[in-house]
């Protein structure tokens, strides 16, 4: 059943914190059906609510989604999430509409109908989407911004939320060129609040993040990293007998698992893989060796539980 959007207005005007919060809280129960705010992210929520820059380090699975969906539901108009993956943008956009959020995605994946609707929405006079999530790579079209602008006119531009920001930063692990074109954002759209949200600690590219999205005063907020539901544990190769056998019989003594091992060489992973598989447990190989249809379909056969185990290289979270 869909549920209808809450009536919350004027959460922004929150002088009283107290009734603020209570607002966002009902929010976060009524569409998302959790219990309280996680971490950080009530904070990140109010500041940018306020009309406040936040720069929020958060790991990940943290939460960082909450942190502009739910200001996307407290304040009329429209949150704008720039993503680097359209499988993110996609998956996120199908969860959101599954809660009955008004959530739309462009990219040049879609059907040109499809596109044509989303921009009668935006053209209208009172669009019903809330969140628009877009590849980086639209906002530097000169056609996009002109929309953007004409959005921010009418005041209709809440927020700009920017996933995965390390992505703008050359320190970073991730550089994807046309994130730096995100800097245009703040000339174009001054006074619209920006949310830079990433799971990369680096304090070089914390600083280029801040630095490349012009962020005025921003709030930085940083969680924890540690996570108390995972278990670490060392075992030292030099010392087993057999390496192969030793994480074969962990495996095993784990019962029913779904596990991803990774390895540094993607002949290991064959090697490894092969391994289990004579030992009866399903396994299959991912490395970028792999054509893109195979890859895919390890995934799928993943996903599904019909193999248990990935030995992969770290092309496996890249793509
Ligand atoms: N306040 C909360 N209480 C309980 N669960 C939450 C809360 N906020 C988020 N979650 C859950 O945590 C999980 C991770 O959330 P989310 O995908 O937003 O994390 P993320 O930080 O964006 O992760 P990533 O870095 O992978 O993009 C989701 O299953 C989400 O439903």
């Amino acid at each position: 059943m869909k549920k209808s959007p809450l009536p919350v207005q004027n959460v922004h005007r929150s002088e009283k914190n107290v009734a603020g919060k209570e607002a966002l809280v009902k929010l976060l129960r009524w569409h998302f059906g959790h219990a309280d705010f996680r971490g950080k992210q009530l904070e990140a929520i109010e500041a940018v609510v306020s009309g406040r820059d936040c720069f929020c380090l958060m790991p990940t699975g943290g939460g960082k989604s909450i942190c502009y969906q739910i200001p996307a539901l407290a304040k009329p108009g429209i949150v704008l999430v720039v993503s680097p993956l359209i499988a993110l943008m996609e998956n996120q956009v199908m969860d959101l509409k599954e809660k009955g959020i008004a959530a739309e995605y462009l990219s040049s994946t879609q059907a040109t109908h499809v596109r044509n609707k989303i921009h009668e929405d935006l053209d209208s006079g009172k669009p019903s989407v809330r969140l628009l999530y877009v590849t980086p790579e639209l906002i530097a079209t000169k056609g996009f911004m002109l929309k953007l602008r004409k959005l921010h006119a009418r005041g209709l531009l809440n927020l700009i939320a920017i996933d995965e920001a390390h992505c703008i930063s050359s320190w970073g692990h991730d550089f994807r060129p046309s994130y730096r074109q995100l800097s245009t954002l703040r000339d174009s759209l001054a006074d619209v609040p920006v949310l830079a949200l990433t799971a990369t600690a680096a304090p070089k590219v914390q600083k280029d993040v801040i630095d490349s999205l012009s962020l005025r005063n921003p709030l930085v907020l940083k969680s924890s990293f540690n996570r108390p539901n995972i278990f670490y544990e060392v075992r030292y190769k030099d010392l087993l007998d057999n390496a192969y056998s030793d994480l074969c019989n962990l495996l095993k003594s784990c019962g029913n698992i779904c596990a991803i091992i990774y390895c540094l060489e993607r002949t290991t992973c064959d090697d490894l893989s092969m391994h289990l598989s004579s030992t009866g447990i399903s396994s299959a190989a991912y490395h970028a060796g792999l054509n893109s249809k195979l890859r895919s379909s390890v995934l799928d056969d993943w996903l599904s539980s019909k193999k248990q185990v990935i030995v992969a290289t770290v092309a496996f979270g890249y793509e």
